[in-house]
């Protein structure tokens, strides 16, 4: 038996990505699920490429916080938005590793020949947060449930007191340590020694970068207006690095405490989706390819036991991707570096140029060596923006498909650390 296209991989093209604003969270979208947000996109993308009543081969997404009645959330999106009912959906999540993940999966599905056209991304809302009740309620809310006879109901209610009344509210802590992703990268900054200016100054290169492609029409895929919002809420035009030296340190304590509301991302909901498919499906629906999806990897490190940093898996990621093409980190024309926190991106250039890292850690004979950082998150990133966990790898993929189809040819090498000391990277190409 042969593989559906021959047993050759086929070139994955991505056609064009959705998102909405994304909006600090608590505001403009406080009253917004993950399934009305992603719906939104996904019927900005049958808008944008006309798909309305189209089956497409599959559309994968998720969040990362979502409630247990969204165990099916992104088909349930597909089936409120203009998609055809018959366009097959799966959940999927690797914390903020999801989006691209999603994409990764249909480009798979994809370049295999199992289907030809499909969409990826993702949403999330700390506004909706899930709270849970406390275990010990739970299951007696359980038995009360399972209970035959309103003698054992009574017995059940009865046998609740106050104590099991509790709330189970989610937390960007790491289960393991019980340290938050901002006191972990807190950490890891002092261990590379990035200083508080440097931070300050990557946080308004991405607020000017965000702004400069508001003003030259580069947005224009986003959905708007969403909820009265026209572009990112987070966004401040007038950063400088002198009002960000005033804020306060909100991570890390003495040597450690560089990290600042401004230098961090904020909490933020939004949702982005990203099409995808052959090139015979482009050909066919007359959509010309921005770049192809080239490849993907992933990483996690040991950050449980302090062998490494947990935001730092993307550094070793990428070199393995780099060497399965033949590629050095210099081979691109753009690079995409979420920004979770700025000292995360500074702490992941600088492990690239130490030779002790490279050679310790990552059993390279040589440095990766720097980037030009003229290339690096050019139309703004993660802090300016803001950050809805599963949805910014499809902002930062249809970010580079779009800066490669602008320039006509060339790479583009994205990074996206994870919760769980996991890292998720692709290279793009046109
Ligand atoms: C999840 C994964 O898998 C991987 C990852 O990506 S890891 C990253 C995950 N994300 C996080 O951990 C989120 C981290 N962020 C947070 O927890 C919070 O946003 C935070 C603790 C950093 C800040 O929270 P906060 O104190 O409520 O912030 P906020 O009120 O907006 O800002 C504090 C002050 O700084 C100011 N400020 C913020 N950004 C600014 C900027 N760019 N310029 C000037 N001032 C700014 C605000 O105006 C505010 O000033 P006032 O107190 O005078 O109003």
């Amino acid at each position: 038996m042969t593989a559906p296209n021959g047993g050759s991989t086929r070139r994955v093209a991505v056609l064009g990505g959705n998102r909405i604003p994304f909006a600090r969270s608590n505001g403009a979208y406080a009253t917004a699920s993950n399934q009305d947000m992603f719906t939104a996109v996904l019927d900005g993308l049958v808008a944008r490429f006309g798909l309305e009543g189209e089956r497409l081969g599959e559309v994968a997404g998720g969040a990362v916080l979502k409630h247990s009645h969204d165990f099916n959330l992104v088909r349930e999106s597909v089936l409120g938005s203009r998609l055809a009912p018959e366009t097959p959906a799966v959940d999927l999540q690797q914390a903020c590793g999801t989006g691209l993940q999603a994409i990764n999966y249909i480009a798979g599905k994809i370049a295999l020949g199992q289907i030809e056209a499909g969409v990826g991304g993702g949403v999330d809302t700390t506004s909706d947060a899930p709270i849970a009740i406390s275990e010990r309620l739970r299951k007696k809310l359980i038995k009360l449930n399972n209970a035959r006879t309103m003698k054992d109901r009574l017995a059940v209610l009865a046998s609740i007191r106050p104590g099991d009344i509790g709330l189970a509210i989610p937390s960007n802590g790491e289960p393991r340590t019980g340290l938050s992703m901002g006191e972990h990268q807190a950490l890891t900054a002092l261990e590379w020694q990035i200083t508080r200016e440097a931070q300050d100054e990557l946080a308004v290169a991405s607020h000017q970068h965000l702004a400069a492609s508001y003003d030259d029409g580069w947005q224009d895929d986003l959905v708007t207006p969403y909820r009265g919002l026209e572009r990112d809420n987070n966004l401040r035009a007038d950063s400088s690095v002198e009002k960000l030296a005033k804020l306060k340190p909100v991570f890390g304590k003495g040597a450690a405490a560089t990290m600042t509301a401004g230098n961090s991302t904020p909490l933020t909901d939004g949702a982005s989706a990203v099409l995808l498919s052959s090139e015979d499906w482009a050909r066919e629906h007359g959509v010309e390819p921005l770049a192809y999806f080239v490849d993907s990897e992933v990483a996690a490190v040991d950050f449980v036991h302090g062998r490494e940093g947990l935001l730092m898996a993307p550094a070793y990621a990428v070199p393995r991707m780099l060497a399965r093409h033949g590629l050095t980190l210099q081979d691109f024309d753009f690079y995409e570096i979420h920004e979770a926190f700025a000292s995360q991106v500074l702490s992941t250039l600088k492990a690239w140029e130490d030779p002790v890292f490279c050679k310790e850690r990552l059993a390279l004979d040589a440095p990766l060596g720097s980037i030009d950082r003229a290339k690096l998150n050019v139309k703004g990133s993660s802090l300016a923006a803001g950050h809805p966990f599963a949805a910014t790898g499809g902002r930062i993929v249809a970010n580079a498909a779009k800066l490669l189809a602008q320039r006509g040819e060339g790479r583009a090498l994205i990074s996206v650390c994870a919760a769980g000391g996991q890292g998720v990277v692709a290279i793009l190409e046109r």
